[in-house]
């Protein structure tokens, strides 16, 4: 069987802040620096999410990315859209949003509800140049 990778690309920008109720204010800002600071921030963010799977011999595709496409659309993009990611998104209610988290929290959004392939990988840009991957606890091939 020949395994491909299909990728998607979308994005959406969000505001957060990097906080641990936890612990002191001090804690806080000590480790999280000015991503701590109270007022919020905000990122542009971009997000690849990665498709594995046989092509289909009826169709040559492992998903049809017209699908791929409306469900990161429903199950992500809409949900974070210009939103603050501390406050107003329920699958990141509790959840430091890091870029780790978020980046795991995302591959629960989408994990089983695809029509057809394996989830492969979630890769997460924060900004150009810091970016997380998750394989779902699996290694990376
Ligand atoms: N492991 C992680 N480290 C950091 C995260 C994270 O999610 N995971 N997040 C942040 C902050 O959100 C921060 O806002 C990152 O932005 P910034 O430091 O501005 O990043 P840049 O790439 O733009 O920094 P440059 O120095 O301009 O390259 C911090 N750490
Ligand atoms: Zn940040």
């Amino acid at each position: 069987m020949s395994t491909v990778y299909v990728t998607r690309k979308v994005h959406f920008n969000a505001a957060h802040r990097l906080h641990n109720p936890e612990k002191s204010d001090e804690w806080n800002r000590e480790t999280f620096g000015p991503c701590n600071h109270p007022n919020w921030h905000g990122h542009n963010y971009v997000l690849k999410v990665t498709v594995a799977g046989e092509p289909d011999p009826d169709t040559g595709y492992v998903i049809d990315l017209s699908d791929l496409k409306s469900l990161l659309h429903e199950e992500v993009v809409d949900q974070v859209d210009h939103k603050n990611l501390n406050l107003d998104v329920d699958f990141l209610d509790g959840v430091i949003p890091s870029t780790e988290n978020f980046a795991i929290a995302i591959w629960n959004q989408l994990e089983g509800k695809l029509p057809s392939g394996r989830l492969h990988c979630v890769r997460l840009y924060e900004t150009e140049r810091n970016y997380v991957e998750y394989y779902g606890d699996q290694e990376p091939r």
